[in-house]
């Protein structure tokens, strides 16, 4: 169905869906549009005067907010209301907020990713995940958003970059869509997106070499080794620090991802959240053949026990983020390159 406005996309997969598919089609429409909105601000970068500065205020996680946070999160909450939207948490704000208490779904969001960004001209995003509103006597909205990521019913993320864009999967499949200024609406780009199962790029911030565990280390040794090291091969490195923007790479050509746990004060689970960054990823990743883990355990089998949570995260081609698994399981993975690679990471004297 390439060349379908996003619009046709959402009617065609949700007639078979009923109400629910309904409601997930109008939240994604609403979302589409604040997307829209926020596409024109970023693009008017340092013309703004009032997106790219600072604010007193800090989020949940302590870190410090940029104005460009704050207006995406209230834009995304306005138009999200008078939508079937019973909660929205964000990123932004400590505690979900109760929107319509007959509706059926919840919205979790990163308003804005990638916002230390803002200022370098590379592209940043806006995370979403769709959930079930739980209903029963003791459920309340933060039970909601602690469901595991696998009772996601829709996730995706917009990125506001050279092309604006929509990765989108109601899970079967992940979809791109572009927007396109000529039609003045999302097009479907690509259909199905596979992630070949072979990587040759590998996306860190080595900057935290000595922080990690010894396992993270050699699977980056081995990596760093190429063709001369036990993987044969050569690899290439990638770092933007914005996560949409290392997703959608991996999406379109193949690659892996980490940003593991780390001895830092504040890192023994990594950097990204679970519930609104984790989550909508592994979902789309896994809707388009590739894996997504802590390092070891599937994201999607996580048990969230708070909103703000962070966890380890690892994806993409799913032969590397198995190896990871691995040389964290494995001991034999240690044992048999030890002779010739072991003692020898190359960050190591
Ligand atoms: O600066 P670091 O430690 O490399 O972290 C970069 C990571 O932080 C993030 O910017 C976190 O997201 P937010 O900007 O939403 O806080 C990710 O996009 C990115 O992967
Ligand atoms: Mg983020
Ligand atoms: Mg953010």
């Amino acid at each position: 169905m390439s060349g379908a406005t996003l619009e046709a996309y959402l009617v065609s997969c949700m007639a078979e869906r009923g109400e629910t598919g309904r409601d997930i089609a109008v939240i994604i429409q609403r979302l589409a549009m604040a997307a829209l909105e926020i596409r024109k601000l970023v693009g008017q970068g340092a013309l703004n005067d009032t997106f790219h500065g600072l604010r007193e205020s800090s989020n949940t996680d302590g870190d410090i907010q940029r104005e460009l946070d704050v207006i995406c999160d209230d834009l995304f909450l306005s138009c999200l209301q008078g939508a079937p939207v019973a909660y929205y948490a964000s990123e932004e704000l400590e505690n979900p907020i109760l929107l319509d208490p007959a509706a059926r779904l919840a919205v979790a969001i990163d308003p804005l990713d990638g916002s230390s960004n803002i200022d370098t001209n590379v592209s940043i995003g806006t995370i979403f995940s769709i959930l079930p509103a739980l209903k029963n006597a003791e459920a309340d909205a933060t039970a909601t958003f602690l469901q595991p990521g696998h009772r996601q019913l829709a996730a995706g993320f917009f990125i506001y970059g050279p092309q604006t864009a929509l990765v989108l999967s109601l899970g079967k499949g992940t979809e791109i869509f572009i927007f396109s200024s000529r039609l003045g609406c999302f097009v479907q780009a690509y259909t199905s997106v596979a992630i070949p199962d072979r990587a040759h790029e590998f996306a860190i911030n080595t900057s935290n070499y000595r922080h990690w565990d010894e396992a993270i280390r050699l699977y980056v040794d081995d990596c760093l080794a190429g063709a001369e090291g036990p993987r044969e091969r050569d690899f290439n490195m990638r770092w933007n620090a914005s996560l949409v923007t290392e997703a959608y790479r991996i999406l379109v050509r193949g690659g892996i991802f980490l940003y593991p746990s780390d001895s830092r004060r504040g890192y023994s689970q990594g950097r990204l959240r679970l519930v609104y960054e984790a989550n909508p990823i592994a979902f789309l990743i896994e809707n388009a053949s590739g894996a997504a883990t802590d390092s070891v355990t599937r994201i999607l089998d996580l048990e969230p026990e708070s909103l703000h949570q962070r966890v380890p995260l690892v994806f993409g081609s799913r032969r590397e983020v198995t190896r990871v698994a691995r040389y964290h399981v494995d001991p034999a993975m240690i044992g048999e390159r030890a002779p010739l690679f072991g003692k020898r990471g190359l960050f190591r004297a």
